[in-house]
């Protein structure tokens, strides 16, 4: 075979920025429906540049797969050498593989050639029409999709990011009967076990989930994201889409994860964004050939809708769910200061603030000073009537009737969040990025801060910064639900742009505590955020 020359170039900043490059390593559909194919399409779809592995040539249509064929070591060896050295992927998609000896190669092979880049496995064994894809001796055709696997995945493990099995994949997997949600879970944390990485164990091919299907989402030790999602398990619930052309969605949901991936979004959010688009792209997907037909290609999905419930394995919703609802609020809350500080609050309500948080860190004691700024914010609150927002200490809001509280993620789980609720209050939830805002959604705040857009140094953050392009996206998903507040590095330098994403307010720390004139800066970001349509 011909070797293909390496290109060794230094890449300008433009042509890198262009597409993050994502490889599929997966079989060819002739039929065009799933595999390389349906990857190639979701990858462009969502902004990536798509590079091809072929590890084997299928013929199929949308009814029947006649003959798969795997290609040479030698073939799978140069695609992967020739994508290396000049097209490095931010992101790998594993689909179909050919043999055993193909799937052992190529987890060396990642191992040493792209260490650090997320790896998203798809194992595909069974394609939707119910023909086995792995080539004939590989996996006979008497082979019982709860039978022995036939691929020996162990090679993986270790190797990848997150691993994505329907209900019949899992069963081959673990060796596991399935027919409940207990049985799914159990094969899904062995597998979890198992593998390292994050787990998502496919719902649609589970009979007995009705009328929605259900996906487990375990995560693995992801840095990025706050500790207290790491190792944690949750179900993804979602509409079932009532259609037969569903050929080619595994491949899609997978390929669409890695584009998330490469375009910087953390597992969780990816996993979440590649669930809707298979969500918008079955409800639009249409007949090509007899059999089902491709899902259609929509684009990154904005809407709400399209979007899974989550909810926490361990927990049940209706558990941390308030009977009463929280203060609702309009979307507009003015430029939202967040101070620690009772003076400089008080300077700040006397500038014309409408929505301010007193965020005293800490425990507070009984008849301490912290106490004392607590109720004479409150106080201060119901004078400028300015909606005043207590951080954590919700026990002393409560008692002193403030007119809102702020929590974080992290206490949402132990916050009786029907006190806050019974005693009128409103309440604002802390969210870094789409997993934790639509976990925030699910209790109806009165309204949902996006943070950290920019680098801050006010607070030691586990997230990344989520970025503008991010920031327009969550805004789209979630604002037609509650309003949104941005926070994070946002100054009067950046403000321009933060209201371009669609954002409804922008909270801030050092803009204006840092400022020789803090009610000076106020009144400038308020000026500006106020006649942010207006140039
Ligand atoms: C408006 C606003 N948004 C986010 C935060 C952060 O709150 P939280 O996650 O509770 O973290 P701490 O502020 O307690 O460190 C906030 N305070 N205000
Ligand atoms: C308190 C806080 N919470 C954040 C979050 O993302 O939840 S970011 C943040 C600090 C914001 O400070 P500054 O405006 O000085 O960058
Ligand atoms: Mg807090």
């Amino acid at each position: 075979m011909a070797t293909i020359p390496l290109v060794e170039r230094e890449l300008s900043a433009k042509e890198l920025s262009v597409r993050p490059v994502v490889w599929t390593i997966a079989g060819s559909d002739s039929g065009g429906g799933a595999g390389i194919q349906a990857d190639l399409l979701t990858l462009h779809d969502l902004g990536c540049h798509g590079c091809s592995v072929i590890t084997a040539l299928t013929a199929q249509n949308s009814v029947a797969v006649t003959a798969v064929e795997p290609v040479s070591a030698a073939m799978l060896n140069a695609q992967l050498e020739a994508l290396k050295a000049d097209l490095y992927p931010s992101a790998v998609k594993i689909g179909l593989i050919g043999n055993q000896q193909q799937l052992e190669f190529l987890a060396d092979w990642l191992g040493d050639n792209l260490p650090g880049v997320p790896v998203i496995l798809d194992p595909v064994m069974v394609a939707s029409c119910g023909d086995g894809l792995q080539s004939r001796e590989e996996a006979p055709e008497t082979d019982d999709v709860k039978g022995k696997p036939c691929l020996d995945f162990s090679p993986f493990v270790g190797k990848i990011s997150l691993i994505t099995p329907n209900k019949a994949e899992l069963a081959r997997l673990t060796g596991e009967l399935l027919a409940d949600d207990d049985a799914l879970v159990i094969a899904a944390d062995r597998l979890w076990q198992r593998f390292g990485g994050s787990v998502l164990a496919k719902g649609g091919d589970c009979p007995w989930q009705q009328p929605r299907a259900k996906d487990l989402l375990l995560l693995g030790d992801i840095p990025t994201i706050s500790p207290l999602h790491r190792r944690q398990g949750f179900w993804l619930s979602g509409e079932r889409v009532a259609t037969a052309h569903n050929h080619g969605s595994g491949c899609t949901l997978s390929s669409a994860i890695a584009a998330f991936v490469a375009r910087g979004l953390v597992l969780p959010d990816a996993v979440l964004l590649a669930k809707a688009y298979v969500f918008e792209g079955l409800r639009q997907a249409s007949a090509v050939g007899k059999g089902p037909g491709p899902l259609a290609r929509t684009g990154i999905p904005e809407s709400l809708t399209a979007m899974a419930s989550i909810y926490p394995l361990h927990e049940s919703r209706s558990h941390r769910l308030p009977t009463k609802g929280f203060t609702r609020l309009g979307r507009n809350l003015g430029v939202y200061p967040v101070v620690a500080d009772i003076d400089m609050l008080e300077a700040l309500l006397e500038a014309g603030a409408k929505t301010i948080q007193l965020r005293i860190k800490g425990e507070i004691g009984p008849g301490s000073p912290a106490e004392a700024d607590i109720i004479r914010a409150i106080e201060l609150g119901r004078q400028y009537q300015a909606r005043v927002f207590i951080n954590d200490h919700w026990r002393l809001a409560i008692s002193y009737g403030a007119f809102g509280v702020h929590l974080g993620q992290e206490d949402v789980d132990t916050v009786p969040l029907d006190a806050i609720a019974e005693a009128g209050m409103a309440l604002g939830l802390s969210s870094h990025g789409l997993f934790e805002a639509l976990l925030a959604l699910e209790l109806h705040p009165s309204y949902l801060a996006l943070g950290h857009i920019f680098p801050t140094t006010t607070k030691e953050m586990p997230s990344k910064p989520q970025g503008l392009e991010t920031l327009a996206l969550l805004t789209k998903i979630v604002s037609t639900a509650v309003p949104t507040v941005a926070i994070g590095g946002i100054e009067a330098g950046n403000l321009p742009k933060v209201a371009a994403t669609g954002v409804d307010n922008i909270a801030v720390v050092r803009a204006v505590t840092e400022a020789s004139d803090p009610a000076a800066a106020f009144r400038a970001l308020a000026d500006a955020w106020e006649n942010r349509n207006a140039r």
